[in-house]
């Protein structure tokens, strides 16, 4: 797709080496659209953050990337594969291509210094020839786009709420007007109304400075909020993928069911809250065929001998082109026998 921004090919990602290892993720394609916001979903241990330190080559040992391309796409240039960049291309990619709000990010502002100096300190690091003037302008302006007051710029971290520092790091993360934000369970500590002040906050943000995002979290309910389209996670690979007003209305996959069926929707249709039965894989002894089959109520035999490959069941394509590359946004994909797909070549 021309408009893709990023776009992940066979991604690999294990934990450990030889035999040992244990894989985290497994043959994932993934395609981040410009100026979209990508939902990443799955329970606990499906490989959420392992994709996203993947992706940016954050990955802490024992983590290895054993196969796969992550195809940057820079504004009117040639793509890149961010798997295969040098150290220099790489720390620019990080901060002024790139930037990632992980997990608990808003613990790991400095205690000791004033918000003011961490932020120009971003700006600094990759832009030593502004001015400091300029650079306290740019940090006030960013907690201006983030909803703080500019004489909060002064303040220690202790003295602002959960929210307001996780807007710091917001703030932060878009100081050097990247192209793509990655967010993984930014807002889990902060309750569900500063989460979702925070969350449709950064939605108007990427409207009006034209980024994507990739958002990572457990709860589902959330992303069919805010998101455009959804990936779903089990075992480490994509099992369905969709424009989120799709998966919410007419899940394919008997896990996205599942998962929706676990959060209380705060808008539309009420659902009945079933969770789902039994616990997630163990990556060190993975089911045979489809991961999700000993839990899955319409499992049939197939699905404990092969896994399904994950394409477009031929009555939810846009275009006559199903190939990953060829995929349309509107494109939705299942990996599931209940729904099988033309082994398309990819
Ligand atoms: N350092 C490690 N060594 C071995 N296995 C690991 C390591 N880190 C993660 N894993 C395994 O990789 C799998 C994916 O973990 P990951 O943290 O990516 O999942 P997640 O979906 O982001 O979960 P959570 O929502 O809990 O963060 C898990 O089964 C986990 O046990």
């Amino acid at each position: 797709m021309t408009d893709a921004v990023l776009e992940i090919r066979g991604l690999n990602v294990d934990y450990g080496l030889g035999e040992d290892a244990v894989h985290a993720i497994r043959d994932v394609d993934l395609t981040l659209h410009r100026g979209e916001v990508l939902g990443l979903a799955g329970e606990s241990g499906s490989g959420k953050s392992t994709l996203a330190y993947g992706l940016t080559r954050l990955l802490p040992p024992p983590g290895v990337i054993t196969g796969g391309e992550v195809l940057y796409h820079p504004d009117g240039g040639d793509p890149v594969d961010v798997l295969r960049m040098d150290h220099a291309a790489l720390r620019r990619f990080r901060w002024a291509e790139t930037a990632i709000v992980f997990q608990g990010a808003m613990n790991s502002l400095n205690p000791v210094h004033r918000i003011s100096t961490q932020l120009t300190d971003v700006i600094k690091a990759h832009d030593p020839r502004g001015t400091s003037a300029a650079r306290l302008a740019r940090a006030r302006e960013l907690l201006h786009l983030v909803g703080i007051s500019a004489d909060r710029l002064e303040s220690y971290p202790h003295q602002l709420s959960g929210g307001m520092r996780q807007r710091v790091m917001i703030g932060m993360a878009l100081a050097l007007e990247p192209k793509v934000v990655i967010m993984d369970e930014p807002t889990t500590a902060l309750d569900v109304v500063v989460q979702r002040q925070i969350l449709r906050q950064l939605v108007e943000l990427r409207e009006r400075l034209g980024f994507s995002v990739v958002f990572i979290t457990h709860d589902l309910s959330l992303l069919v909020e805010f998101s455009d389209r959804i990936a779903i996670m089990y075992g480490g690979r994509i099992v369905e993928e969709a424009a989120s007003a799709d998966l919410y209305r007419d899940p394919l996959h008997p896990y996205s069911h599942g998962l929706l069926n676990s959060f209380p929707a705060l808008r539309g249709p009420k659902r009945e809250l079933t969770g789902i039965p039994g616990s997630p894989p163990d990556l060190r002894g993975m089911p045979s065929g489809c991961a999700f089959h000993p839990r899955c109520p319409h499992a049939m035999e197939r699905c404990g001998v092969e896994v399904p490959v994950l394409g477009v069941p031929p009555d939810k394509s846009t275009t006559a082109h199903v190939a990953v590359d060829q995929r349309s946004p509107a494109d939705r994909t299942v990996a599931c026998w209940l729904h099988p797909v033309h082994d398309d070549g990819f």
